[in-house]
């Protein structure tokens, strides 16, 4: 039974969006918002004034304000796990001792930053950060972003268990001045664990008198950490509560603090704060995370789009969009409701995108004439980031604002279908003032409260995971037992490929 506010969403009319800006030529005061060094503009969306009210409606139903509070103050919004989610608190924001527990865990790893800065584990060159998943993902954005070319150290992120990644990084090391650092918030995680062995080995090959003191570990789990053999003084611990995908901000961003310097690592925590502290104390009909959740929402389940594109226009970001199909799909792709109960609706619709101006030569047909709709979203900075003729950034932008154009005007051609555009497509265009530490942290950060806002309009947990695990313990099974028992295709694959076992 659908609740009396998605009952009245489902009954508004689905206006065009020419006919809608043509209706409310003033949607520009309502429906951009500027927050800090970012401007949303969601007014070529087919969000209306009607659709915002009764979507504030169901915010109230779902009780939106006391989940975003719960959250802050440190409940156990994760009830699946019974644990609360304190990414807010790694930058400052939250329960009191939360904050200070994530203050003493940066204390830390300052430290450390300043120890290896002083060459007290030697001369370090290169930092060899080993981490899959969200220990992988976040540091590799922050650090492919803000790094340019004035990166202090040379920086590789190596996740996949796949040999050849691991190879391809210490092909251009030097093992006698490389930096181990292990990410896992379990210390248990197998890619991370065999291809920290092939790390050590390396070095062991080559001769580096005591390989481990060269190893820093990134974990919530230091007890796993010092039984692998890491010196408990080169143990960064965070907290439990800071879930994998939203743990850049704690120790996992060490690689980005050490390559950064930071005084950066710190003005991405500030600008993340800051966006917390929005998403916190708005009002829900200026809240940026709120309102983009509004937009996502309708075209989901009211529109039927299982998709939506996100498109960079700035190659600093080219990383968001792997990065972001994380944290929504792993967050939101569920299919029961935080008490057990099946969903009454779709849940995240599937994240990708890529990077503009390339993605129009690639993709953007589809975008354009094909049978299914994805909502666009483009993300874009006014400051180019590079000393170039600023012609390449004018075009760069010039094509972002075309393709919006386009998708919601189309274009009619009588007598030749092939050549007409239906326009009416939908866009969110996010415009940076420039891809700094600050800004950089406050668009993470508002992905973040947007699939938390998400979850709460749909009743789900987007805390827990458990989606992820039954293939891991299955390759687990035939590592440990050998294959046995498995569907006839499964076992042929085994046989061929790997003998039987
Ligand atoms: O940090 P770890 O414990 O090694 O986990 C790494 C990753 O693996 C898991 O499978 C989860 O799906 C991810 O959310 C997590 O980030």
């Amino acid at each position: 039974m659908p609740s009396p506010a998605q009952a009245a969403i489902a009954r508004l009319p689905q206006a065009d969006l020419k006919s809608i800006f043509t209706a409310d030529p003033d949607r520009l005061s309502r429906f951009v918002l500027t927050q800090g060094p970012i401007r949303f503009d969601w007014s070529k969306t087919h969000l209306t004034d009607d659709l915002m009210d009764a979507y504030l409606t169901l915010a109230q139903e779902r009780d939106f304000t006391g989940w975003r509070e719960a959250l802050f103050a440190g409940k156990p919004v994760n009830n699946s796990e019974g644990r609360a989610a304190e990414h807010p608190a790694e930058r400052g924001e939250g329960n009191a001792d939360s904050v200070a527990r994530a203050r003493m865990f940066h204390a830390r790893m300052r430290a450390l930053i300043d120890a290896v800065e002083a060459e007290a584990l030697g001369p370090i060159r290169h930092i060899l950060h080993i981490g899959i998943g969200g220990s992988a993902l976040g540091p590799d954005l922050i650090v492919d972003a803000l790094g340019g070319d004035g990166l202090r150290y040379d920086v590789a992120i190596v996740s996949n268990v796949d040999g050849t990644a691991m190879e391809q990084a210490i092909n251009r090391f030097d093992p006698h001045t490389t930096l181990i650092a292990i990410a896992s918030k379990t210390f248990t995680t197998t890619e991370t664990m065999l291809n920290a062995a092939s790390a050590i080995n390396w070095m062991v090959e080559a001769g580096v008198d005591d390989p481990y003191g060269r190893v820093v570990a990134l974990t919530a789990s230091p007890d796993k950490a010092m039984e692998w053999g890491v010196d408990e003084t080169r143990v960064l611990p965070f907290s439990e509560s800071v879930g994998g995908r939203y743990s850049l901000w704690s120790s996992i961003g060490f690689p980005a603090a050490l390559a950064l310097g930071w005084d950066a690592f710190e003005s991405l925590l500030e600008g993340a704060a800051a966006m917390d502290r929005h998403f916190r104390l708005s009002p829900p009909r200026e809240n940026a995370p709120l309102i983009a959740a509004f937009a996502d929402q309708y075209y989901t389940r009211i529109m039927g789009c299982q998709t939506r594109a996100l498109f960079a226009y700035d190659e600093r970001l080219k990383l968001l969009p792997s990065y972001l199909q994380q944290l929504e799909m792993e967050s939101n792709g569920k299919s029961v409701t935080r008490d057990g109960d099946p969903v009454d609706g779709p849940t995240a619709p599937i994240t990708w995108g890529g990077v503009g101006t390339d993605a129009q030569h690639a993709v953007f047909q589809l975008l354009h004439q094909g049978t299914v709709l994805a909502p666009v979203e483009f993300v874009a900075s006014i400051d180019p980031g590079h000393a170039l003729d600023p012609a390449h950034h004018r075009a760069l932008l010039v094509n972002c604002f075309a393709q919006g154009a386009a998708l919601l005007r189309g274009r009619d051609n009588p007598g030749d279908p092939a050549r007409a555009y239906p326009g009416n497509r939908p866009s969110t265009t996010i415009l940076l003032d420039d891809v700094t530490p600050e800004a950089l942290g406050a668009l993470i950060a508002f992905y973040e409260h947007r699939t938390f806002a998400n979850a709460v309009l749909m009743g789900i947990n987007p805390f827990d995971q458990f989606g992820v695990e039954l293939g891991k313990e299955i390759a687990r099974f035939i590592e440990a037992d050998g294959p046995k028992g498995f569907d006839p295709s499964t076992m042929a694959l085994i046989d061929i490929a790997l003998g039987g076992g």
